[in-house]
């Protein structure tokens, strides 16, 4: 590792753009992401949070733009740059007829990890994340919020040193979420970085210390959460970021809407 990767960001991304076709999703994204932060990435729906992801993780190539990970930059290494990285995407896809079990056994291996490693990390997990019971169930029978974790759980076998989470929380009820919450906590502590994408403001707020707010493709706010959100609530500060213009009362707009308009 020479001095610069040492002190390099988790992440630093310049300039990183995506078209598809004639729209741009990624406008120029220059986004600075400190290690051992609990970054989050907000921003309407379309704003590009999951396009700029999949640039970041090596899954989507940009059209320009760099991104570096802990100093290496991921289009000139995508495969170097995994091992050191985990993912849980948007729109999980998983190995539906596996048991959550052979799935985590699976990863292991795809990661090159030796079997008694993956043995005991992967019953760690199961177990912290509330699934050792159902572990020997297919995946297609898992719900929403089952599927979220033993995904969490594949992200985290090899103990990267940056995680991805694509709404981590989506599907998730309120004991599992606590859970989640801890292991990501622990994570963090332990001096690795955790960006995660979400929609719920609150959720961000308590979680995350660093954050990025993105709208159009474009970073419109990005540092620290209490700079980001100047005496607001994180709520407020959003709302008028992403400039949400008053819509009136709408009462004329679906007014065929509900039972008495016949
Ligand atoms: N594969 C694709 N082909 C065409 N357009 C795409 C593709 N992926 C994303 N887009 C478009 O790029 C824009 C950004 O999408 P993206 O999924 O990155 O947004 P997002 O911020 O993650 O949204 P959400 O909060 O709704 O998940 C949207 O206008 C979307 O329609």
């Amino acid at each position: 590792m020479t001095p610069d990767t040492e002190v390099a960001p988790a992440v630093q991304a310049r300039g990183l753009t995506k078209r598809f076709g004639a729209k741009t999703a990624v406008g120029g994204v220059d986004l600075d992401i400190p290690r051992g932060s609990f970054f989050g990435l907000v921003g309407p729906n379309g704003a590009g949070k999951t396009t700029s992801m999949s640039m970041m993780t090596g899954l989507l190539r940009p059209d320009s733009g760099t991104v570096r990970i802990l100093g290496q930059d991921v289009w000139r290494d995508p495969v170097g740059i995994k091992s050191r990285v985990g993912v849980l995407p948007e729109g999980l896809r998983l190995f539906e007829r596996l048991s959550g079990r052979e799935l985590i056994g699976y990863t292991g291996r795809l990661r090159g990890l030796a079997a008694d490693v993956v043995g005991l990390r992967g019953g760690e997990l199961l177990s912290v994340l509330g699934l050792t019971a159902d572990a020997d169930k297919l995946v297609v029978d898992y719900s929403t919020g089952m599927r979220k974790k033993i995904a969490l759980a594949a992200a985290l076998l090899h103990n990267p040193e940056v995680l991805f989470l694509d709404e981590p929380f989506e599907g998730v009820d309120p004991v599992s979420a606590g859970t989640i919450r801890e292991v990501l906590h622990r994570f963090t502590r332990s001096g690795s970085t955790v960006i995660f994408s979400s929609h719920v403001m609150e959720l961000v707020e308590q979680l995350c210390d660093h954050l990025a707010v993105i709208n159009h493709g474009r970073v419109v706010a990005a540092g620290p959460l209490d700079a980001v959100r100047g005496g607001a609530s994180l709520h407020q500060a959003f709302l008028s970021l992403v400039g949400v213009a008053p819509r009136g009362d709408g009462e004329e707009e679906l007014a065929w809407l509900g039972s008495s308009s016949g």
